[in-house]
This record gives C-alpha cells, sequence and structure tokens, in this order.
C-alpha cells in the first residue's frame, strides 16, 4: 500500500513536468492507479490514517507518486462516510468549462507541499472533462464546486503547475470579481 514516504514533495522536478500520455493501458498501470485511489480510501479511514500516520486526501495524480503518466484519482466521501465521488481517471481533457470562476474560502494545500501557502486560488466553477477509465472506456464527468476544484488542483499536476503558482503576489486574499466561494 501507498504511505505518506511514497508521496514526491516539492521541489521534486517531476511535480513541474508535464508528463506523458498514457499509450498503453497495461496491468501495471492500472495496479499503480487502483493504489492511488487506495491511498486516498486509506487516508479518510480514521483508524488506517492514524495508524499508517496518513495525511487524509481526496485527491492524487500520478507525478505525485513519482510517476511519468497522465493519471489521477480523486476520492471524495459525504458526511457519513458515503462514497460521495469516486474516478480513476487516464488522459484526462478538459472539453468546456464556466466562464464563473469558483475558489474555496480557506485556500488550498497539497500533498506535496508541507509548509501551509496561504491565498486564494481561483479555478473555473463547472467543468466538462473526458478521460479514459481504468478498462479504456470513455468517461465524462461534469463537476462543480468542490468535485471541480479537486479536479482542476489534480489535472494541474499533470502539467506540472502547483496551487500556489495560481495565487495572486499582490493580493493573494482577494476574491477576483465574479468568482463564487465553493458551498460546503
Ligand atoms: C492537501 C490536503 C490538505 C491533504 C488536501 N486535503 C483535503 O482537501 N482534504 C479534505 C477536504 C475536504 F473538504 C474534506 C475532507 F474530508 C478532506 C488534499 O488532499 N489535496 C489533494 C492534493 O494535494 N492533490 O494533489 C489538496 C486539495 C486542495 C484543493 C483540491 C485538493
Ligand atoms: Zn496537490
Amino acid at each position: 500500500m501507498l504511505t505518506t514516504k511514497d508521496i514526491v514533495r516539492d521541489p521534486d522536478p517531476i511535480l513541474r513536468k508535464k508528463v506523458a500520455e498514457i499509450e498503453k493501458i497495461d496491468d501495471e498501470t492500472v495496479s499503480q492507479l487502483k493504489e492511488m485511489r487506495e491511498y486516498l480510501v486509506n487516508s479518510q479511514n480514521e483508524e488506517t490514517a492514524e495508524k499508517y500516520g496518513l495525511r487524509p486526501g481526496v485527491g492524487l495524480a500520478a507525478p505525485q507518486i513519482g510517476l511519468d503518466k497522465r493519471m489521477l484519482a480523486v476520492y471524495m466521501e459525504d458526511e457519513d462516510g458515503v462514497a460521495e465521488h469516486d474516478y480513476m481517471l487516464i488522459n484526462p481533457k478538459v472539453k468546456s468549462h464556466s466562464v464563473t470562476e469558483t475558489y474555496l474560502p480557506g485556500g488550498e494545500g497539497c500533498l506535496s507541499v508541507d509548509e501551509d501557502v496561504p491565498g486564494l486560488v481561483h479555478r473555473y466553477q463547472r467543468i466538462k472533462i473526458k478521460a479514459l477509465d481504468t478498462e479504456g472506456k470513455p468517461v465524462e464527468i461534469k463537476a462543480k464546486g468542490h468535485l471541480a476544484v479537486v479536479i482542476q488542483h489534480e489535472l494541474d499536476h499533470l502539467d506540472g503547475i502547483m496551487f500556489y503558482d495560481r495565487i495572486d503576489e499582490d493580493m493573494p486574499m482577494e476574491p477576483k470579481i465574479g468568482a463564487r466561494p465553493v458551498e460546503f
């Protein structure tokens, strides 16, 4: 199982790489993607997270475990601990997005960044994603709000973009005109 030591930390150069499209969805790729999802599931289970010292994560991109592969996992439970969003995406692409932007009022963090970096990260409020699933079947996801933020945060990792690249240096805490905070 993946644990905290397997997560690559800033400033490892792989976090700044535009990672490669997956040409062949072979067994190794599928098992690596499943391990990424498992990390997220384990990290949100209080007992397991405690036992293995896992930081509770809701999304993980392949370069964060040192893989030069365009794939990501998202796993978000609702307040009853039921899986609300559970995705393993291969070669994901944004097909369309809203003009309206959104942001997490508390800013963002990253499993690959150990220190806090305060500031708002503006992202599209709604996005439509096309990707392949682990069987190579095309999937289309329409996301808004918190899920849209998580997916865009992970997509950035596939292009070597870190969340703090998107914080305005002059007015880090200032919401952009027309941007709406994510409602939980
Ligand atoms: C960096 C960290 C703080 C661990 C962040 N966790 C997180 O958002 N946890 C969370 C949020 C909830 F709303 C409810 C809940 F149960 C747990 C996270 O996993 N990521 C993923 C990451 O670093 N991927 O590369 C950072 C988030 C910042 C915005 C989107 C993802
Ligand atoms: Zn991250």
